[in-house]
């Protein structure tokens, strides 16, 4: 069925509808060769449309290994080639089969570069996917529809859950946590509790856990439970990535605002700004802290993203709390930054040792 992309400024991108018929959403690009599966179910992009710039896209099929959530949350998924004969030992399903079985709405066969360009010069801005012959009212009540804004509290776990470990023990707050940032932990030997986005904070205080972490997750951070994160601060060590990271930011009194077009991709180079050395990071964001509102405050900057100078991780000059702006964890990327999970475990070690006096 013929399907058109059409922006809130106006310009149609005309193609084919490979699932679904109708979506309204923040129409974003990611910049990622591989990764589809990871992207689409990768919870921060909850009420967005994501465009994948990379020409190809299905060629290795989908597996369960590959899911980073229990479900897409994606809006809509645009692609220039969608390859329906995938080729991988991995492989257990079709991409198309796998967008049609989850009726998650994709338009394939448009022209991905021509999006990507005017949402670079214009800023990302609202979208919708229709049939191709949707009237005009059709297509102005999609528009009308308001892009919603709870939607860290769509993604994050219904329940407390937990995975078991011989290490120490930390709160997960799910903010729309990737699997792969539970596995990472996993593999550092946490003991993991994972929990729902709305719990306060004396609750998770009352785990008395070793270690708080503040996941990644959808949605402006100022939607997202800051005054949760403000008693967390100095209670017990933290370390957030992404939204995490820019919760921290605003619960420390610092200042968020939204990049133009984001960052979204495999490939995006960090400066960890105390050794000069580059790594080349997963991200997916679309805000990101203002680097003049933390001035006044007790926090080091600790990396820069290469391309554009904007602050992709801090650190607290006296507690035990540090972020990241980029997905450590990859999932998908490379695994450059995997050290830092390590680096939550000395963290977490250090401060047991201090509290028991040694
Ligand atoms: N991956 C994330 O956690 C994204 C954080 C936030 N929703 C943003 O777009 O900036």
């Amino acid at each position: 069925m013929i399907g058109k992309l059409i922006l809130e400024d106006g310009s149609v991108f005309q193609g084919m509808l490979a699932s679904g018929t109708k979506a309204v959403g923040e129409v974003v690009f990611n910049t990622g060769m591989t990764g589809y599966q990871e992207v689409l179910t990768d919870p921060s992009y909850c009420g967005q449309i994501v465009t994948m710039t990379y020409p190809l896209i299905g060629n290795y099929g989908v597996a369960e290994l590959f899911e980073q959530a229990r479900q897409s949350f994606v809006r809509g998924f645009v692609i220039s080639e969608l390859c329906g004969q995938p080729s991988s030992w991995q492989a257990e399903d079709s991409l198309v089969s796998y967008l049609k079985s989850r009726n998650i709405p994709c338009i394939y066969g448009v022209d991905t570069r021509a999006i990507t360009r005017r949402i670079r010069s214009h800023g990302t801005m609202k979208g919708v996917i229709v049939p191709g012959d949707a009237t005009e009212s059709e297509i102005a009540s999609l528009f009308a529809e308001s892009l919603c804004t709870d939607v860290v509290e769509e993604v994050t776990t219904k329940e407390i859950y937990r995975i078991p470990g011989e290490g120490p023990h930390i709160a997960v707050m799910d903010f729309g946590i990737k699997r792969n940032i539970l596995n990472s932990m996993a593999k550092a030997g946490c003991d993991i509790t994972v929990l729902p986005a709305g719990t306060p904070a004396n609750e998770v205080l009352a785990l008395n856990p070793d270690g708080i972490f503040l996941s990644n997750g959808p949605g402006d951070p100022k939607d997202a439970p800051v005054d949760t994160v403000r008693e967390l601060i100095g209670k017990k060590p933290v370390f957030g990535i992404c939204l995490g990271h820019q919760l921290l930011g605003l619960a420390l009194g610092g200042d968020t605002y939204k990049l133009k077009f984001g960052h979204r991709g495999s490939n995006h180079p960090v400066k960890d700004l105390a050794t000069g050395r580059v790594y080349i990071t997963s991200q997916n964001h679309g805000y990101a802290i203002d680097e003049k509102s933390l001035a006044n405050l007790d926090v080091t900057i600790t990396h820069r993203a290469v391309n554009d100078e904007t602050v992709e991780g801090m650190r607290h000059k006296t507690l035990p709390v540090f972020s990241v702006q980029y997905h450590p964890e990859a999932a998908p990327g490379p695994d450059d930054s995997t050290y830092l999970f390590e680096e939550f475990m000395k963290l977490l070690n250090k401060e047991t040792n201090k509290a028991r006096g040694n």
